[in-house]
């Protein structure tokens, strides 16, 4: 289990990490996105133990690094794994997975989970992107590390390959049973394999649960808006029947402290319905089309824009008039309004 306790880091003067509070199960992966800036590959870093902290400690079972009682990188037992791969050219998939291993029990282990038989006697030059990843994830998972970081191990490679090499990992994580710290700039990513989402803004985590509460319940705007499309209209809750009511149709809510009268209501796009109406509630501003799906920008008769999801069948044209209507039966997130 990885403890992280009030952790803060700074560059000189500049606070880059701050008050950082992290728990990771023993099989546990924590998914770790933001803006650019705010912090990430900084947090991966100091528990790498690559640079120091100014504050808090990161304790494994075994260690408990401070401020003030640093532990070296080769004292951590920890794994990493880059977006660069970081094979050595002249060594053999095989010899760079076993690199100072004396028994190679892990080694064959994880050639033959992530599927690399066939190429265990090749030079990274011969290998495509996924491969090399994939021998990177063994070389790690074959030393037996006591948590991983993963610093966006997916970004330099398409997206085909992406889809099916971050469950790979994820079923190999698993397999291991070792937690792992994640970071990616892949909304998808992050909310598909990881176990709990953390969002960071500015150094702070700002909301770390389950996906699914991080997409449907988040604790802000910004949250909100960070993964995936979010769309705010007013609306006014009635809190005798727990429902709130837009200009576009009612729904329940989720109580918050911001049970007001007047609210702010998130929507995602996935939530609407949106058909072409003549007489209608909204115009359509433009259409982005994802091949399954249609995403609609609708401004609303009242000024509010809003983003709705259709079936790629349902085809409307820009300045055309359309009926949206709130569909979820799910409870939505309601904010302060302002
Ligand atoms: N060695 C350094 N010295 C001074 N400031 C640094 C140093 N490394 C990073 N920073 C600053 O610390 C902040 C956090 O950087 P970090 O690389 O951790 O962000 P990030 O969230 O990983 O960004 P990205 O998503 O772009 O990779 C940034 O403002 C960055 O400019």
């Amino acid at each position: 289990m990885l403890k992280v306790n009030k952790l803060s880091i700074q560059y000189g003067d500049k606070k880059v990490v701050s008050d950082l509070d992290i728990e990771l199960g023993k099989d546990e992966i924590m998914m770790l996105v933001g803006p650019t800036g705010c912090g990430k590959t900084t947090i991966l870093k100091s528990l790498a133990g690559l640079i120091p902290i100014s504050d808090g400690e990161i304790a494994l079972p075994k260690w408990c690094a401070t401020a003030k009682n640093h532990i070296a990188p080769e004292k951590r037992n920890v794994g990493m794994v880059f977006q660069d791969f970081a094979l050595f050219p002249h060594l053999t998939v095989e010899e760079n997975i076993g690199f100072r291993l004396k028994e190679l029990t892990q080694v064959n282990r994880w050639i033959n989970i992530l599927g690399l038989e066939t190429i265990r006697r090749a030079k990274p030059h011969q290998l495509s992107g996924g491969q090399k990843q994939r021998v990177a994830l063994a070389r790690t998972l074959a030393h037996e590390p006591d948590f991983i970081l993963l610093d966006e191990p997916l970004s330099n490679l398409d997206a085909a390959l992406k889809d099916d090499l971050r469950w790979e990992i994820r079923n190999a994580l698993k397999a291991a049973a070792i937690p792992a710290i994640w970071v990616t700039h892949d909304q998808e990513e992050a909310l598909s394999v990881g176990d709990r989402v953390g969002i960071l803004k500015h150094g702070v985590l700002e909301q770390l649960d389950t996906p699914e509460i991080c997409y449907s319940q988040p604790n802000n705007k910004f949250v909100a808006r960070f993964l995936g499309e979010a769309s705010f209209v007013t609306g006014e809750c009635n809190r005798d029947v727990q429902r709130v009511a837009t200009s576009i149709g009612d729904a329940a809510y989720y109580p918050t402290e911001a049970d007001q009268n007047e609210v702010d209501v998130l929507l995602r796009p996935d939530d609407l319905t949106i058909v072409h109406d003549d007489i209608g509630n909204g115009q359509v501003e433009w259409m982005r089309y994802e091949g399954s799906a249609r995403l609609y920008s609708v401004i609303m008769d009242n000024g509010e824009t809003i983003k709705v999801r259709s079936h790629h069948e349902n085809k409307i044209d820009i300045n055309e008039r359309v009926s949206v209507r709130i569909f979820t039966q799910h409870p939505l997130q309601i904010f302060a309004h302002n």
